[in-house]
């Protein structure tokens, strides 16, 4: 289609990248240029919840990379999980910080929203925040060491310490809302919305 705009992921996320790959959606990346740790540090002290936390970095990624995009569709993109015990989990800081999260995620079901913005134009013209329930069941120590042995690191960059699609899968013993979300994106909201611009056929 050569009037569509085209497509920027500003996030450096294998994940998110492979994930648009695998769908057939085209798209360049770009790094988002953002102080993450700036931000997350003043929306932590705005005292947001789980779900508003990733909604507001994923439009702070997507803003920002703007700056640096002549044109298109810039998509930012941010996923949190909410703890058990009301805290918010971010990706681990190192191995020993990966079982100390698996403990808290131990044994109770927690919330994981991936939280999606495009900005266009110099503005968020579209934004999705997708909701996922993970049910984990009571894992032992014995477990979270072979696991860690088996999935570190591989399992650094993911927020929540698992990847649903490999060795995560024996963290839960019950999963509710879609894949994708799990994996970083509401990719199914998204491809919708790419639909009605032009970027994917209908
Ligand atoms: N493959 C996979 N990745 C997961 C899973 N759960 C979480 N993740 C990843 C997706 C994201 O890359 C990462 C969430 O971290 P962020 O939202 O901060 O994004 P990240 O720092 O990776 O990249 P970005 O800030 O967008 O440049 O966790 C999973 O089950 N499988």
């Amino acid at each position: 289609m050569t009037d569509a705009p085209r497509l920027v992921l500003a996030s450096q996320s294998a994940s998110r990248r492979a994930m648009l790959a695998a769908a057939g959606i085209a798209h360049d990346a770009v790094a988002n240029g953002l102080d993450e740790e700036a931000a997350k540090a003043a929306l932590a002290a705005e005292g947001l919840g789980a779900r508003d936390f990733a909604d507001a970095l994923a439009e702070l990624k997507a803003m920002r990379a703007a700056t640096r995009v002549s044109s298109g569709l810039v998509l930012g993109a941010d996923s949190v999980v909410a703890a058990p015990d009301g805290g918010l989990l971010d990706k681990p800081a190192g191995r020993d910080d990966a079982a100390t999260q698996l403990r808290r995620l131990s044994g109770a079901q927690h919330d994981l929203y991936s939280a999606a913005v495009i900005v266009e134009g110099g503005r968020p013209v579209w934004r999705h925040i997708g909701h996922a329930r993970l049910h984990v069941r009571a894992l032992s120590d014995a477990f979270i060491e072979a696991y860690l042995e088996a999935e570190w690191p591989a399992i650094s960059g993911c927020v929540g310490c698992y990847r649903v699609e490999g060795m995560g899968a024996q963290l839960f013993h019950r999963v509710e809302g879609d894949h994708w979300t799990i994996l970083g994106l509401p990719l199914l909201p998204l491809a919708a919305y790419l639909r009605d611009r032009g970027v994917l056929l209908s």
